[in-house]
């Protein structure tokens, strides 16, 4: 049985483009899962910790034989290999993977939270989740999501 989930992607150090374009292969070594769309890269202000550099961010569609866990553990474990050292929350990071949805389920467990709680005033998210599936839906949400991200105040200079 395999899923729809779909992934964020964002860093702010070193390499950026290298530090994507690495966690992209190493999503795409992995036997149970594939990637199925890749959104164009975004260069957006920080957003949270704003005392930092410019990010550069995607959203990947991926269908996977993995749970949730264990796709959180795979996102994980690619953090881990691309050197993301967790000193400041919301600081600077070698490559962040956060999971925006899995399967159109609502997961809450005490490791995960799907949808991502933030996506909805995110629009270094949004921005390219839209372009990669524009009639996408958030589960309970009936909006759809260029409505969402619309009522976000600053684009937070996605570009
Ligand atoms: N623009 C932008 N701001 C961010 N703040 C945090 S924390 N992050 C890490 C993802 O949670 C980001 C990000 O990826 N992009």
């Amino acid at each position: 049985m395999e899923y729809t989930a779909y992934l964020s992607l964002g860093t702010n150090m070193g390499d950026r483009e290298n530090y994507l374009r690495d966690a992209v292969l190493l999503l795409q070594n992995d036997s149970q899962l594939s990637i199925t769309s890749v959104s164009s890269i975004y260069e957006t202000d920080p957003v949270g910790y704003v005392e930092q550099e410019r990010f550069l961010n995607i959203v990947l569609e991926v269908k996977t034989a993995k749970n949730a866990n264990e796709l959180l553990h795979k996102c994980q474990q690619i953090e881990l290999q691309l050197g993301r050292k967790r000193e400041i929350r919301w600081g600077p990071r070698t490559i962040d993977l956060d999971i925006l949805l899995y399967n159109h389920e609502n997961i809450e467990t005490e490791s995960l939270s799907i949808p991502h709680p933030r996506m909805h005033e995110r629009a270094f998210v949004l921005v390219p989740l839209i372009e990669i599936n524009p009639g996408l839906s958030l589960p309970k949400i009936d909006k759809p999501l260029s409505e969402i991200l619309e009522a976000i105040p600053d684009k937070e200079g996605v570009r």
